[in-house]
């Protein structure tokens, strides 16, 4: 993990005393968490902890009952609509399990952002389809395929070119190695670093994956007790002392971690 000092750092998102509910119960309750240009954030937390409402949240698919939300240095309260929806495009998002549209063609999934926000002529949206499905590592004879002929590895992969669509500055990915099998795992996140790598691509990653944690985030943020719990380096994980944190990070699927990340103060139970 490689971190600049924050000072030298552009704040991407910045969420402040955020809460959210539903009826009698509160899901997140004044979380505060900031992200960085060009870093892949890994997200972590208890099943049910919050995760999903908190990316939810920031994408104003749910309401929220108290708190800010800034993207780009830009509060989604104060701004107009058309600064709103010129928002709304600078983030791309791969749902859990993909989401494409079963009745499109991958091309045709990668062109609903650009047919919803832009005004383009058919070739271009091809075109630039096509360089999505490429940028991904799709052959383009996928483009005219169907989710149901797709891989699993692949329809991530095509839910990723179409959360690409719009050049996004931040990328939300909600568990996006889930049933993938290791190898294609590893592959997906060599790709999401690539793409950071070359786009300069923020990466917001809620994962369950410790191997993703441990190999491409560059920051683990812990979601526990409504709010973030804890972020910094794995080390800082190590060093928190909270029974979950410590469970997770030290547990035995923890045995992943390359030696070389752990200290000799911080053994691997
Ligand atoms: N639309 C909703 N209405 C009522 N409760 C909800 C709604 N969405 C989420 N919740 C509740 O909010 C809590 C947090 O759910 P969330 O899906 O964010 O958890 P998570 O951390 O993403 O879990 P997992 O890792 O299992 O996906 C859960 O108790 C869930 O039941």
């Amino acid at each position: 993990m490689n971190q600049r000092p924050s000072d030298e750092r552009e704040t991407i998102l910045s969420v402040k005393d955020l809460t959210v509910g539903f009826g009698e119960k509160i899901v997140l309750d004044k979380l505060n968490l900031d992200i960085y240009r060009g870093e892949i954030l890994g997200f972590v937390g208890a099943s049910g902890a919050g995760k999903s409402v908190l990316m939810r949240t920031v994408l104003r698919l749910l309401p929220r009952r108290a708190g800010s939300i800034e993207i780009l240095g830009s509060d989604y309260d104060t701004v107009d609509d058309a600064q709103r929806i010129s928002l709304d495009t600078r983030l791309g998002v791969l749902f859990q399990h993909g989401a494409l549209f079963s009745s499109l063609t991958v091309k045709e999934n990668i062109q609903l952002p650009m047919r919803e926000y832009l005004d383009l002529p058919q070739w271009l949206m091809d075109e630039l389809a096509y360089l999505k499905i490429e940028l991904v590592g799709l052959s383009p004879d996928a483009a005219d395929k169907y989710p149901s002929e797709l891989s699993g590895g692949m329809i991530k992969r095509a839910a990723l070119a179409r959360a690409l669509a719009l050049d996004p500055d931040l990328v939300f990915l909600d568990e996006p190695t889930s049933g993938l099998d290791p190898i294609g795992a590893a592959e997906f996140d060599d790709l999401i670093a690539q793409l950071r790598d070359t786009l300069g691509l923020t990466v917001y990653m809620v994962t369950h994956d410790l191997d993703s944690l441990f190999s491409v985030c560059d920051r683990i943020a812990v979601l526990g007790q409504k709010r973030v719990l804890v972020e910094g380096t794995l080390d800082d994980m190590l060093a928190f002392d909270d029974a979950w944190v410590q469970s997770y990070f030290r547990g035995k699927r923890a045995r992943s971690i390359p030696r070389s990340e752990l200290s000799a103060g911080h053994p691997v139970e």
